[in-house]
């Protein structure tokens, strides 16, 4: 691109940033501040303590260029006279420049300490601040229903909860009590500039307009320039997560110059928002240095011709030149809080987003939801009809009952919606139509966390955590003795594998259980079940990844496993089916029950009798 290009694409550029918004989303109502304010009320004193070290500071800051207009008026000059009596007063204390100095040393060390405090109780107000309104919206994030987690990518939801806050923190703990210190300040001086001289004063005044219409020009675009930026930001999140969980898969298809191009692409996506959104800011900051400039050079020569009219004194003069240069910059910073706190009110308004999605039912405390006090286990299923798009059902008319100590085997060609009826029984989603019942109790109406603690699940995509294997079985029941730990992994033919790895029980499992093999991981989820003894229990292809050898040998302790509990058992496994007592089979979106060797031939057509034994010689 040769220089006239590059300046044709400026000119392009400018155009395209300074057009109007067509919406400025990212917007905070009046009702979303007070929301904010919440997370203060329990750390509320301090920030008064520091509010108020900060009005002290700014007023002792304000105070000390009036020393100058002393020491030239009182001192220097010996004049007395001033326009104000309180001013007047104390030029008459400080007339010796013994005292002056001596008030000055008063006035710098009460500053001194007054700002260490202020420092002091600042941070303690802006942590405890973020750390309220972190602990809040991921006790909330974790309220909402797994079908959010399921249609939402996890590295995009990282960003939003991580990003976001750190966003609002960074720029409320910066500039935050900056407006406070700044707002104080433009008061005070602005009271100190009216008793030097009021005339001049005015003329400064008239300049604050000129700073509304800079803001009221860029703020619409800034913020919606800030919130494209954002969301921009969390797509290179949702990629980079994506790419790094699914490394085994980009590496075994050499597609990591593929995944470079999609990574880079969303990249320059988002370093071109923030491009626009930087220099959106810089135009704005451009025009109030200019109206800052104007302000001075128009204060300068009205106050320079009352001096020489002698309608000021020298001293007062100086001190309000002094003010002046002081002032205009934090006028200048003061008027530019409403642009830069931009990112911190995106940030807001997108966390205001997060909490406005409902939690689902009974997840918090006091929110709701049916506790039985006993379980039998009889689930019912009366014409369900469930789509993951209203469009397409995955289930038409679902009619079935699960006793309670029955074993149920679902099977159906894959993507008939086996997983999907799981779902439905862990109220991942809810039924468009008809009711699923838990005892007669409709599972809507139930405590989803209660209901949960009912049910093990056995499913083929386990997640471990990154921790030892004996934390990873104990997760279903957190309080069960080493023990009881042991007994369950030597029940799930895993106690062997473990003891013979150096630190046995100890062992970290790796990010994701990646140190443990599938079938070993399968076996750890079989060991959760045994542990956590739910009366309800779900087996979402429970041996999918074990050899022949492993998986008989489970099958005998999953035929204890499933004694008295009401099982649901989802396989392509043959073998698995002899621990059913009925088969149901999903097709065309209906569950209708199998007879004799039907199920056998529908998970394998070269099989025929339930026992799996094949008929081929
Ligand atoms: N979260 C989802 N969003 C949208 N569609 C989905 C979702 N989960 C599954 N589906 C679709 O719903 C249908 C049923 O999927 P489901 O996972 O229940 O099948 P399945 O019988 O368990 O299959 P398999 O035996 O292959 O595991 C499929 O067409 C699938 O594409």
């Amino acid at each position: 691109m040769n220089i006239t290009d590059h300046c044709r694409r400026t000119i392009a550029f400018t155009r395209e940033i300074m057009r109007q918004p067509v919406t400025a989303r990212g917007d905070l109502r009046f009702s979303d501040l007070a929301f904010f304010l919440r997370f203060a009320r329990p750390i509320w004193r301090v920030g008064v303590l520091a509010l108020a070290a900060t009005a002290l500071v700014s007023a002792a800051k304000t105070v000390l260029p009036l020393s100058i207009k002393f020491f030239i008026d009182n001192v220097l000059l010996g004049e007395t006279s001033a326009s104000d009596a309180l001013i007047a007063g104390a030029g008459g204390i400080l007339s010796s420049l013994d005292a002056l100095i001596v008030a000055l040393l008063v006035l710098g060390f009460f500053t001194g300490g007054m700002d260490l405090l202020r420092n002091y109780w600042t941070a303690r107000f802006r942590e405890g601040y973020a750390f309220n309104i972190q602990t809040t919206l991921v006790e909330h994030v974790l309220s909402f229903p797994l079908s959010y987690f399921k249609s939402q990518q996890t590295g995009y939801i990282m960003s939003r909860l991580s990003d976001d806050v750190q966003i609002l923190q960074y720029t409320v703990s910066q500039y935050l009590p900056q407006i406070v210190a700044n707002a104080l300040y433009v008061t005070f001086t602005f009271a100190i500039l009216c008793v030097l001289n009021l005339r001049l004063t005015l003329v400064v005044v008239a300049f604050i307009p000129l700073y509304l219409l800079v803001n009221a020009v860029f703020i619409r675009r800034i913020r919606a320039a800030t919130h494209r930026e954002r969301e921009r930001q969390a797509y290179v999140s949702r990629d980079l997560q994506e790419v790094i969980s699914g490394i085994d898969t980009v590496k075994s298809h050499a597609a990591e110059d593929r995944e470079m191009h999609r990574v880079s692409g969303t990249l320059r996506n988002m370093i071109d928002a923030r491009i626009k959104n930087t220099m959106l800011s810089a135009f704005s900051e451009y025009f109030r240095i200019g109206t800052m400039s104007l302000m001075l050079i128009a204060v300068f020569w009205f106050g320079g011709n009352e001096v020489l009219a002698g309608a000021m004194s020298v001293g007062d003069f100086v001190a309000f030149a002094v003010y002046i240069v002081t002032f205009a910059p934090t006028v200048n910073t003061f008027f530019a809080f409403p642009v830069v706190m931009q990112p911190a009110l995106t940030s807001a308004a997108r966390l205001r987003e997060l909490f406005r999605i409902h939690g689902e039912a009974g997840a918090a405390p006091g929110t709701g939801g049916i506790v039985p006090a006993t379980v039998q286990g009889r689930i019912e299923f009366s014409g369900v009809r469930f789509g993951y798009t209203a469009s397409e059902p995955v289930l038409l008319d679902a009619n079935f009952v699960a006793r309670p100590g029955e074993v149920i085997a679902v099977i159906g060609r894959t993507g008939a919606g086996k997983t999907t009826l799981i779902n439905l029984i862990l109220r991942a989603f809810a039924p468009q139509e008809g009711t699923i019942t838990l005892d007669n109790c409709d599972l809507a109406s139930l405590d989803p966390r209660w209901l949960r603690r009912q049910i093990s699940l056995v499913s083929q995509d386990l997640f471990l955590f990154h921790t030892t294997i004996e934390e990873n079985i104990r997760y279903s029941r957190p309080d069960a003795a080493f023990e009881d730990v042991i007994e369950a992994a030597r029940k799930a033919r895993i106690h062997d594998d473990i003891v013979r790895f150096p630190e046995g029980y100890g062992t970290i499992v790796g990010e994701r259980g990646t140190q443990l093999s599938v079938g070993q991981r399968q076996r750890v989820a079989i060991a959760r079940a045994f542990l956590k003894d739910a009366p309800i229990l779900i087996l979402d292809e429970p041996t999918s990844a074990l050899d022949m050898q492993t998986e008989d040998q489970i099958r005998r302790t999953l035929r204890d496993l499933v004694r008295d509990r009401t099982t649901i058992l989802v396989s392509h496994r043959p073998s698995l089916l002899e621990l059913a007592d009925r088969v149901l089979m999903i097709e065309g979106g209906r569950v209708r029950e199998c007879m004799g060797a039907e199920p056998a031939r529908q998970v394998d057509p070269d099989r025929t009798p339930l026992s799996g034994q094949s008929t081929a010689p």
